[in-house]
C-alpha cells in the first residue's frame, strides 16, 4: 500500500507520516526541502521521540521521498497512491495543486477500472481538504472532473499533535508531544473506505474542527502573541507567567461559551478539555517557540480563523470578546523580521494606521465593537 504525503516537515514526519507507516503504507514524502529529500531517500527510516519522562523513541521504517519541486515525478507518484496526505500549511496548498492535478489527469486517463482515491489536507483550518480540491478542480479539464467527482474524494480533517520547531543534529529526527487526534470527515469519502489504524471517523467534522480550532489554536496563538508582547520567547515560558496565563484562560472561557451552545457539548466536559489543552501548552519536555506558535499572523487573523471566528459567534451571541480581541491586539504587536506575515502586517499599521489594518485583515468593519475593542486594548499595549 502506498501513500503520498505533501510535506515532510514537523507534522508530515513527527504524525502523518508515522500513524501512516504504522497503519501499513509505505510512505512516500514530496517535499521541498532538499537536504530532507535526500536523507529520506538514503536512510529510508527515521525516528520520532515522544515528549515525555521516558523519551519513549519509535524508528519509522519503509518511507521514501520524490523532490516536490518535480511536477512529473510528483504526478505520478499521485497517479499510483492508494491515499494521498499533505501537512505543508493551508497557504500552500494552492502549489501542490498543480502535481495533484496532472496526477489525477493521468490516473483517470487510463480507462481502466478506477480505484476511489481518497485526499485528505491535515491543515489547521477548516475545510482544508475542501480548498484543496477547489484549487486541483480549478485545473482539471470536463472530462477529468467528472472522474474525479466520481472516483476521487477530499474529506476534511482535524489533526492535533503539538510539533515544535526541531533542533537537531539528524534532520529528520522529530520531537513529538505524547498526545494525537486525527479526525476525518466520513461523509465525504467513498461508502466503502479502508479505514487507517489511529484515525477517528465521524459524521460531522465541524463539531471537531471548530472545538480543536478554537481551543488549542486559540490558545496557543494568544500564548504566543501575549508571551511575545511580554518579552518571553517560548510557550511554556510564557504560560508560567499568570499574567499570560489568565488572559489565555479567558480566551478559552469566551470560545468554550460559544462552542457549548452552538454545538451542545457538555460544559463540565468542555471545561476539562480546556484545563487537558492548558497541560499540553507546559509540557515540561517540550520547547516550542512564541515564533513558531505565532507564525504567519495574517493567517490567524483571518475571518475564518481562530481568533475572529469565535470572537464574531461570541458577539452574535451577545457573550464575552475581551481576551479574544486582546489576542488580536497582541497579534498586531508580532513584530518578527523572518515572518513575511508579520513584516507585511507591520508595515499596514504604518502605512494606514491600525484600525485600517485590522479591518482589511478580518473583514471587519472599522465601527465593528470586536475591533474597536481591539484597536483599544492595541493602544494600551502602545503605552
Ligand atoms: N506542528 C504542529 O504542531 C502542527 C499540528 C497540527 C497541524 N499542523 C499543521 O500542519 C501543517 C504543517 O505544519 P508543520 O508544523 O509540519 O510545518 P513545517 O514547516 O515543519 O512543514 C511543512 C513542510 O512542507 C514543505 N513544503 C512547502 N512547500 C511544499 C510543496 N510545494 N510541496 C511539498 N512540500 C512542501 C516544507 O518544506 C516543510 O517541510 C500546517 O498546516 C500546520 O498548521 C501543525
Ligand atoms: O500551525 P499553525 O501555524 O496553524 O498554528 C501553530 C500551532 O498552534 C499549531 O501548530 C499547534 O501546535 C497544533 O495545531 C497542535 O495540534
Amino acid at each position: 500500500m502506498k501513500a503520498l504525503h505533501f510535506g515532510a516537515g514537523n507534522i508530515g514526519r513527527g504524525f502523518i507520516g508515522l500513524i501512516l507507516s504504522r497503519a501499513g503504507y509505505n510512505v512516500v514524502f514530496s517535499d521541498v526541502n532538499q537536504e530532507l529529500v535526500k536523507a529520506l531517500e538514503q536512510r529510508g527510516e527515521y525516528t520520532v521521540e515522544l515528549a515525555n519522562e521516558a523519551k519513549d523513541l519509535e524508528t519509522v521504517t519503509g518511507v521514501s521521498a520524490i523532490d516536490g519541486t518535480n511536477l512529473d515525478t510528483v504526478a505520478q507518484n499521485v497517479a499510483e497512491a492508494e491515499l494521498i496526505t499533505t501537512a505543508v500549511g493551508v497557504n500552500i496548498l494552492k502549489h501542490i495543486a498543480p502535481g495533484i492535478a496532472k496526477g489525477l489527469t493521468s490516473r483517470l486517463g487510463t480507462g481502466d477500472v478506477f480505484q476511489p482515491l481518497h485526499i485528505i489536507a491535515c491543515e489547521n483550518a477548516i475545510g482544508a481538504s475542501t480548498q484543496l480540491k477547489e484549487h486541483v478542480y480549478g485545473l482539471l479539464d470536463e472530462r477529468t472532473r467528472l472522474l474525479a467527482d466520481q472516483y476521487v474524494y477530499f474529506p476534511d480533517s482535524a489533526v492535533d499533535r503539538i510539533v515544535p520547531i526541531q533542533h537537531h543534529e539528524d534532520p529528520l529526527h522529530v520531537q513529538v508531544e505524547p498526545f494525537y487526534e486525527w479526525v476525518v470527515d466520513r461523509s465525504q469519502m467513498a461508502p466503502a473506505f479502508k479505514p487507517v489504524e489511529g484515525v477517528m471517523y465521524v459524521d460531522d467534522l465541524e463539531p471537531y474542527i471548530e472545538r480543536k480550532l478554537f481551543t488549542v489554536n486559540t490558545g496557543h496563538c494568544i500564548a504566543a502573541y501575549i508571551g511575545y508582547v511580554n518579552g518571553y520567547d517560548t510557550i511554556q515560558k510564557a504560560i508560567a507567567d499568570e499574567k499570560v496565563k489568565s488572559i489565555v484562560y479567558g480566551a478559552l472561557q469566551e470560545t468554550g461559551a460559544v462552542l457549548v451552545k452552538r454545538f451542545g457539548f457538555n460544559a463540565d466536559d468542555h471545561q476539562l478539555y480546556i484545563a487537558k489543552i492548558l497541560e499540553r501548552f507546559v509540557n515540561p519536555h517540550l520547547t516550542d517557540e512564541v515564533t513558531r506558535v505565532g507564525r504567519s499572523p495574517l493567517r490567524k487573523l483571518s475571518p475564518n480563523d481562530r481568533l475572529v471566528r469565535p470572537a464574531l459567534q461570541a458577539y452574535e451571541y451577545g457573550t464575552e470578546t475581551t481576551h479574544l480581541a486582546m489576542g488580536m491586539a497582541a497579534a498586531c504587536k508580532f513584530d518578527i523580521s523572518e515572518d513575511p506575515e508579520a513584516v507585511e502586517l507591520q508595515t499596514t499599521i504604518q502605512q494606514k494606521g491600525i484600525e485600517a489594518a485590522l479591518s482589511q485583515y478580518t473583514s471587519m468593519d472599522e465601527s465593528h465593537p470586536v475591533l474597536k475593542q481591539a484597536v483599544a486594548h492595541y493602544q494600551q499595549m502602545q503605552k
